[in-house]
């Protein structure tokens, strides 16, 4: 599965911690992330994530792309709700995509704790499905 990783500053702390406590379950699967997040996770981890630009300089846009190709499977996005954003248009823009192509999206540490036990559990494993239904028919 393809996982975006996405945290305000405020919470990179808490992704990072997250990154370290299911490091086992995340190195299974194909990691994406926003430049300063994708970059702390590398450094506390062994994970490997391929990063985009920083959120604001259009790095959750450069995410919401992929999730617009079928291309991403799984966000998770701690956001910070007390801080105002410099490009809060492309944070609801991100979040808008996940729900026009019913992409799970995660905007907190303890909805991530359940997705991520989901996902090991199998229980994403419907998007497998879709997905290769939706090659044999283009
Ligand atoms: O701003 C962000 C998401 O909206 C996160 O970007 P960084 O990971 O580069 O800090």
């Amino acid at each position: 599965m393809r996982i975006a990783l996405i945290a305000h500053d405020n919470k990179k702390q808490e992704m990072v911690h997250f990154s370290m406590a299911y490091e086992g379950i995340l190195e299974k699967h194909e990691l994406f992330a926003t430049g300063t997040t994708g970059k702390k996770v590398m450094a506390a981890t062994n994970l490997n994530v391929t990063r985009f630009q920083s959120g604001p300089l259009g790095g959750d846009q450069q995410i919401g792309s992929l999730i617009a190709q079928n291309a991403m499977d799984l966000v998770l996005f701690f956001r910070d709700p007390l801080t105002p954003q410099p490009h809060e248009p492309d944070i609801s823009a991100l979040i808008r995509l996940c729900d026009v192509y019913q992409i799970p999206v995660a905007t907190n540490v303890a909805a991530g704790e359940l997705f991520i036990r989901a996902l090991e559990r199998g229980d994403l494993d419907w998007r497998k499905i879709i997905k290769e239904r939706e090659d044999r028919h283009e």
